[in-house]
Protein backbone atom coordinates (compact mmCIF):
# COMPACT_ATOMS: atom_id res chain seq x y z
CA UNK A 1 0.00 0.00 0.00
CA UNK A 2 1.53 3.57 -1.08
CA UNK A 3 0.88 5.43 2.25
CA UNK A 4 -0.10 8.47 1.53
CA UNK A 5 2.62 11.24 2.69
CA UNK A 6 0.37 13.60 4.65
CA UNK A 7 1.30 16.97 5.96
CA UNK A 8 -0.19 20.11 6.36
CA UNK A 9 0.27 22.02 3.30
CA UNK A 10 -3.04 22.88 0.79
CA UNK A 11 -2.76 20.03 -1.39
CA UNK A 12 -2.03 17.60 1.86
CA UNK A 13 -3.07 19.09 4.94
CA UNK A 14 -6.08 18.84 7.22
CA UNK A 15 -8.86 19.44 4.65
CA UNK A 16 -7.31 16.43 2.71
CA UNK A 17 -6.64 13.42 5.31
CA UNK A 18 -10.51 12.39 4.85
CA UNK A 19 -9.84 11.13 1.53
CA UNK A 20 -7.06 8.79 2.83
CA UNK A 21 -8.88 8.26 6.31
CA UNK A 22 -12.05 8.39 6.76
CA UNK A 23 -12.66 8.64 10.58
CA UNK A 24 -11.15 12.33 10.11
CA UNK A 25 -15.08 13.22 9.98
CA UNK A 26 -15.75 10.71 12.72
CA UNK A 27 -17.99 11.01 16.16
CA UNK A 28 -14.88 11.71 18.52
CA UNK A 29 -12.02 13.94 16.53
CA UNK A 30 -9.05 15.89 17.71
CA UNK A 31 -8.93 18.92 18.63
CA UNK A 32 -11.73 20.56 19.86
CA UNK A 33 -12.47 24.32 20.61
CA UNK A 34 -12.63 23.93 24.97
CA UNK A 35 -15.47 26.13 25.98
CA UNK A 36 -15.07 26.98 30.06
CA UNK A 37 -18.08 28.12 30.48
CA UNK A 38 -19.88 24.62 29.50
CA UNK A 39 -17.50 22.23 30.16
CA UNK A 40 -19.29 20.59 33.76
CA UNK A 41 -17.02 20.10 36.83
CA UNK A 42 -16.60 16.56 37.77
CA UNK A 43 -15.61 16.39 41.54
CA UNK A 44 -15.55 12.67 41.09
CA UNK A 45 -11.96 13.27 38.50
CA UNK A 46 -9.05 12.67 40.52
CA UNK A 47 -5.77 14.66 40.68
CA UNK A 48 -3.38 13.46 37.80
CA UNK A 49 -0.58 11.20 39.62
CA UNK A 50 2.00 11.83 36.97
CA UNK A 51 5.70 10.05 37.50
CA UNK A 52 8.36 10.15 34.98
CA UNK A 53 11.96 8.68 35.53
CA UNK A 54 14.55 10.70 33.60
CA UNK A 55 16.73 7.74 32.62
CA UNK A 56 13.66 6.21 30.35
CA UNK A 57 14.65 8.81 28.13
CA UNK A 58 15.82 7.87 24.66
CA UNK A 59 16.15 9.76 21.45
CA UNK A 60 14.81 13.17 19.91
CA UNK A 61 13.74 12.68 16.11
CA UNK A 62 12.66 14.69 13.47
CA UNK A 63 9.80 12.93 11.89
CA UNK A 64 8.84 15.34 9.27
CA UNK A 65 5.58 16.31 11.12
CA UNK A 66 6.96 17.55 14.20
CA UNK A 67 9.73 16.55 16.36
CA UNK A 68 9.24 13.93 19.21
CA UNK A 69 11.56 12.59 22.26
CA UNK A 70 10.96 9.05 23.30
CA UNK A 71 11.42 6.88 25.59
CA UNK A 72 12.16 3.70 26.49
CA UNK A 73 8.42 1.84 27.44
CA UNK A 74 9.28 -1.88 28.64
CA UNK A 75 8.37 -0.88 31.94
CA UNK A 76 6.10 0.93 34.13
CA UNK A 77 8.89 3.49 34.89
CA UNK A 78 7.43 6.83 33.18
CA UNK A 79 3.95 6.77 33.74
CA UNK A 80 0.41 8.64 34.51
CA UNK A 81 -2.30 7.32 36.62
CA UNK A 82 -5.32 8.73 38.13
CA UNK A 83 -6.94 11.92 36.97
CA UNK A 84 -9.64 10.50 34.37
CA UNK A 85 -8.27 7.09 33.86
CA UNK A 86 -8.42 4.08 34.93
CA UNK A 87 -5.33 1.50 35.27
CA UNK A 88 -1.55 2.25 34.30
CA UNK A 89 -0.27 4.02 31.25
CA UNK A 90 3.05 4.50 30.40
CA UNK A 91 4.98 7.69 28.52
CA UNK A 92 5.93 6.77 24.87
CA UNK A 93 6.89 10.03 23.74
CA UNK A 94 6.28 13.66 23.55
CA UNK A 95 5.84 16.34 20.57
CA UNK A 96 4.62 20.04 19.74
CA UNK A 97 2.78 21.28 17.48
CA UNK A 98 3.18 24.91 16.42
CA UNK A 99 2.48 27.96 14.04
CA UNK A 100 4.45 30.60 11.91
CA UNK A 101 3.87 33.06 14.43
CA UNK A 102 2.78 33.51 17.28
CA UNK A 103 -0.89 34.39 17.07
CA UNK A 104 -1.69 30.75 15.87
CA UNK A 105 0.28 27.25 16.58
CA UNK A 106 -2.34 25.14 19.13
CA UNK A 107 -4.61 22.36 18.48
CA UNK A 108 -6.86 22.42 21.07
CA UNK A 109 -8.17 26.14 21.53
CA UNK A 110 -9.64 28.07 24.77
CA UNK A 111 -12.97 30.33 23.64
CA UNK A 112 -11.25 30.38 20.22
CA UNK A 113 -8.15 31.80 21.67
CA UNK A 114 -5.12 30.13 19.91
CA UNK A 115 -1.82 29.61 21.49
CA UNK A 116 1.49 29.82 20.11
CA UNK A 117 2.36 26.16 20.27
CA UNK A 118 0.86 22.65 22.30
CA UNK A 119 2.68 20.10 23.92
CA UNK A 120 1.33 16.79 23.94
CA UNK A 121 2.81 14.11 26.49
CA UNK A 122 1.86 10.51 24.97
CA UNK A 123 1.28 7.71 27.12
CA UNK A 124 -0.69 4.44 26.21
CA UNK A 125 -2.79 1.75 28.60
CA UNK A 126 -0.50 -1.17 29.86
CA UNK A 127 -3.79 -3.63 29.63
CA UNK A 128 -2.57 -3.69 25.99
CA UNK A 129 0.67 -4.91 25.16
CA UNK A 130 2.25 -2.23 23.00
CA UNK A 131 1.82 1.54 22.18
CA UNK A 132 0.39 -0.06 18.51
CA UNK A 133 -2.40 -2.39 20.20
CA UNK A 134 -3.56 -0.15 22.25
CA UNK A 135 -3.79 3.00 19.67
CA UNK A 136 -7.07 1.15 18.00
CA UNK A 137 -8.88 0.85 21.18
CA UNK A 138 -11.23 3.66 22.71
CA UNK A 139 -9.35 3.05 26.17
CA UNK A 140 -6.41 2.86 24.51
CA UNK A 141 -4.20 5.83 24.89
CA UNK A 142 -4.00 9.44 27.36
CA UNK A 143 -2.19 12.37 25.92
CA UNK A 144 -1.59 15.25 28.19
CA UNK A 145 -1.52 18.38 26.56
CA UNK A 146 -0.30 21.20 27.95
CA UNK A 147 -0.36 25.34 26.26
CA UNK A 148 2.66 27.48 25.40
CA UNK A 149 2.30 30.96 25.85
CA UNK A 150 4.38 33.90 24.62
CA UNK A 151 6.50 35.15 27.61
CA UNK A 152 9.96 34.28 29.67
CA UNK A 153 12.50 32.16 27.99
CA UNK A 154 11.47 28.49 29.42
CA UNK A 155 14.70 27.24 30.76
CA UNK A 156 13.76 23.81 30.71
CA UNK A 157 12.26 23.89 26.98
CA UNK A 158 15.73 25.18 26.10
CA UNK A 159 17.03 22.04 26.84
CA UNK A 160 15.03 20.16 23.98
CA UNK A 161 16.05 23.12 22.06
CA UNK A 162 19.57 23.02 22.31
CA UNK A 163 19.46 20.18 20.59
CA UNK A 164 18.10 20.87 17.01
CA UNK A 165 21.14 21.47 15.04
CA UNK A 166 21.08 17.88 14.74
CA UNK A 167 17.64 17.20 14.22
CA UNK A 168 16.79 20.28 11.41
CA UNK A 169 15.98 18.17 8.74
CA UNK A 170 13.47 15.57 8.23
CA UNK A 171 14.59 11.92 9.23
CA UNK A 172 17.02 13.60 11.49
CA UNK A 173 17.60 11.67 14.85
CA UNK A 174 20.32 11.96 17.78
CA UNK A 175 20.56 10.54 21.27
CA UNK A 176 19.20 12.60 24.36
CA UNK A 177 19.27 11.07 28.02
CA UNK A 178 18.65 11.78 31.24
CA UNK A 179 15.21 14.71 30.50
CA UNK A 180 12.59 14.75 33.09
CA UNK A 181 9.53 16.22 30.86
CA UNK A 182 8.32 16.98 34.36
CA UNK A 183 9.74 20.23 33.99
CA UNK A 184 7.51 20.97 31.18
CA UNK A 185 4.60 20.59 33.41
CA UNK A 186 3.37 23.89 34.92
CA UNK A 187 2.89 24.49 38.58
CA UNK A 188 -1.44 23.73 38.59
CA UNK A 189 -2.18 20.56 37.23
CA UNK A 190 -6.20 21.43 36.68
CA UNK A 191 -7.25 19.80 33.45
CA UNK A 192 -10.33 19.37 31.10
CA UNK A 193 -10.76 16.11 29.97
CA UNK A 194 -12.49 14.42 26.92
CA UNK A 195 -12.92 11.72 24.66
CA UNK A 196 -11.08 12.27 21.40
CA UNK A 197 -8.33 11.02 18.80
CA UNK A 198 -5.10 11.71 17.21
CA UNK A 199 -4.69 14.82 15.59
CA UNK A 200 -2.47 13.17 13.01
CA UNK A 201 -3.22 10.48 10.52
CA UNK A 202 -4.28 7.68 11.31
CA UNK A 203 -6.34 9.97 13.75
CA UNK A 204 -7.70 6.93 15.77
CA UNK A 205 -10.07 7.54 17.92
CA UNK A 206 -8.06 6.10 20.80
CA UNK A 207 -7.10 9.56 23.03
CA UNK A 208 -8.56 10.47 26.39
CA UNK A 209 -7.47 14.27 26.11
CA UNK A 210 -6.53 15.55 29.45
CA UNK A 211 -5.61 19.44 28.89
CA UNK A 212 -3.85 21.52 31.39
CA UNK A 213 -6.03 24.77 31.98
CA UNK A 214 -2.31 26.43 33.04
CA UNK A 215 0.32 27.26 30.11
CA UNK A 216 3.67 26.77 30.35
CA UNK A 217 5.77 30.24 29.23
CA UNK A 218 7.82 30.15 26.04
CA UNK A 219 9.97 33.13 24.44
CA UNK A 220 9.19 34.25 20.79
CA UNK A 221 13.74 34.16 20.39
CA UNK A 222 12.48 29.88 21.51
CA UNK A 223 9.22 30.10 19.53
CA UNK A 224 11.52 30.99 16.15
CA UNK A 225 14.10 27.97 17.38
CA UNK A 226 10.91 25.54 16.65
CA UNK A 227 10.18 27.20 13.43
CA UNK A 228 14.02 26.63 11.83
CA UNK A 229 12.95 22.99 11.85
CA UNK A 230 12.41 21.74 8.35
CA UNK A 231 9.08 19.27 7.13
CA UNK A 232 11.98 18.13 4.62
CA UNK A 233 15.10 16.18 4.10
CA UNK A 234 18.63 16.80 3.37
CA UNK A 235 19.03 17.48 -0.13
CA UNK A 236 15.21 18.75 -0.88
CA UNK A 237 13.79 21.73 -1.54
CA UNK A 238 13.80 23.45 2.33
CA UNK A 239 10.00 24.35 3.71
CA UNK A 240 9.77 25.43 6.96
CA UNK A 241 8.29 23.30 9.78
CA UNK A 242 5.79 25.49 11.05
CA UNK A 243 1.72 25.52 11.15
CA UNK A 244 1.80 21.68 11.92
CA UNK A 245 -1.49 21.61 13.79
CA UNK A 246 -4.86 20.65 13.25
CA UNK A 247 -8.02 23.04 13.29
CA UNK A 248 -10.57 22.12 16.16
CA UNK A 249 -13.20 19.63 15.44
CA UNK A 250 -16.80 19.19 15.85
CA UNK A 251 -17.99 18.25 18.97
CA UNK A 252 -20.69 16.08 18.39
CA UNK A 253 -22.24 15.91 21.51
CA UNK A 254 -19.13 15.18 23.37
CA UNK A 255 -18.96 16.42 27.06
CA UNK A 256 -16.03 18.31 28.14
CA UNK A 257 -15.61 18.28 32.57
CA UNK A 258 -13.21 20.17 34.49
CA UNK A 259 -11.27 18.74 37.49
CA UNK A 260 -11.52 22.06 39.02
CA UNK A 261 -14.53 24.33 39.56
O1 LIG B 1 -2.56 13.64 18.16
B1 LIG B 1 -1.19 13.66 18.35
O2 LIG B 1 -0.48 14.59 17.55
O3 LIG B 1 -1.00 13.96 19.77
C1 LIG B 1 -1.25 12.70 20.44
C2 LIG B 1 -0.67 11.70 19.52
C3 LIG B 1 -0.18 10.41 19.76
C4 LIG B 1 0.34 9.67 18.71
C5 LIG B 1 0.37 10.24 17.45
N1 LIG B 1 0.85 9.56 16.33
C6 LIG B 1 1.62 8.46 16.28
S1 LIG B 1 2.46 7.88 17.54
N2 LIG B 1 1.65 7.87 15.09
C7 LIG B 1 2.37 6.66 14.84
C8 LIG B 1 1.50 5.49 15.10
C9 LIG B 1 0.10 5.62 15.17
C10 LIG B 1 -0.68 4.50 15.42
C11 LIG B 1 -0.10 3.26 15.61
C12 LIG B 1 1.30 3.15 15.56
C13 LIG B 1 2.08 4.26 15.32
C14 LIG B 1 -0.11 11.52 17.22
C15 LIG B 1 -0.61 12.23 18.27
ZN1 LIG C 1 0.17 15.98 18.97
Amino acid sequence: TVTMSWGYAPHNGPDKWADNFPIANGPRQSPIDIVPGQASYDSGLKPLNIKYDPSTCLDILNNGHSFQVTFTDDADSSTLRDGPISGIYRLKQFHFHWGGSDDKGSEHTVAGTKFPAELHLVHWNTKYPSFGEAASKPDGLAVVGVFLKAGDANPNLQKVLDRFDDIKAKGKQTSFTGFDPTCLLPKSLDYWTYDGSLTTPPLLESVTWIVCKEPISVSSEQMARFRSLLFTADGEAECCMVDNYRPPQPLKGRSVRASFQ
